[in-house]
């Protein structure tokens, strides 16, 4: 039987094929070599303060099902900015998040902080084509890559002067990335095989990050509570999705998850 995350990565093969066939990696390159330059998402991400907020544009996913309409992604993402967030977080997977390049494309011109490319890279295409779109960040899942093919692609995101974001979910994981000297590191809560979330991951894994390394806890966050709980364990910043697009008030709502980890710092609860 094949994982919840074969699964998307078959569809997201087909869907690249079809791009590939209507626009040539030629003029990807040429488009993302007339971007302005990457911003520095790393730098940004490691900057001082309680928690740094990675705001993310999700209309749906394989485990919730719809989550919210977001008719104006480019309105939503400008929210989070005004909100505190650090960075933007577009899927762009069609089929079980209901992204798009477009939502990226539209993100991209409205915020003038860093944005990642939220989708399952399987080949050098994607990511010049994020960089084409204006991503600043990308993710690489180690769970969806072989050894090869992750250091070429992180790589590959180096040279075009964007931010590899390593998602990783166990200590192998881990070890994998540390062998390709991951800067940023996305501890993931939810197992993409099967669609669990385990919010005691972050605080397992992250002794287990090398020093220096920016460590991101990615899924899981209900509220406040527990990014004031991620923090304490050492996170440097957090990626939320559902909560952010099921709750209403946006830029109040990030606001609100910044001064939880403030809080929590003031009281000494941060270890
Ligand atoms: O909606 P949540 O539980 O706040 O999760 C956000 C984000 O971490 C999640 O969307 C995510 C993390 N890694 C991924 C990889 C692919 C798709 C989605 C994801």
């Amino acid at each position: 039987m094949s994982t919840v995350l074969e699964e998307i990565v078959a569809g997201v093969r087909e869907d690249l094929a079809a791009r590939q066939q209507t626009t040539s990696l030629a003029t990807l390159t040429q488009r993302a070599a007339a971007q302005p330059p990457a911003l520095d998402a790393r730098a940004a991400l490691a900057a001082d303060g309680p928690i740094r907020v990675i705001a993310e544009v999700k209309r749906r996913s394989p485990s919730k099902g719809d989550l919210a309409a977001i008719a104006d992604p480019a309105a939503l993402a400008a929210d989070y900015a005004a909100g505190g967030a650090t960075a933007i977080s577009v899927l762009t997977e069609a089929r079980r998040f209901g992204g798009s390049l477009a939502d990226l494309d539209a993100v991209r011109e409205r915020v003038r902080i860093p944005v990642l490319r939220k989708d399952f890279m399987i080949g050098e295409y994607q990511i010049t084509e994020a960089r084409a779109h204006g991503a600043d960040i990308i993710l690489l899942i180690v769970a969806a890559l072989d050894d090869v093919l992750l250091k070429d692609l992180y790589q590959q995101a180096s040279q075009l002067g964007m931010t590899a974001l390593i998602e990783v979910h166990n200590e192998a994981e881990i070890d994998r990335a540390a062998a390709i000297d991951a800067q940023v590191m996305g501890v993931n809560a939810r197992n993409l095989k099967t669609l669990e979330v385990d919010r005691g991951t972050f605080a397992r894994l992250a002794p287990r990050v090398p020093p220096g390394c920016v460590r991101v806890a990615e899924s899981g966050v209900r509220g406040p509570a527990d990014v004031a709980e991620y923090a304490a364990c050492g996170a440097d910043a957090v990626l939320v999705g559902e909560a952010l697009v099921t709750g209403g008030t946006p830029a109040q709502a990030v606001g609100e998850l910044i001064n939880a980890a403030g809080a929590a710092q003031r009281t000494g609860e941060v270890k």
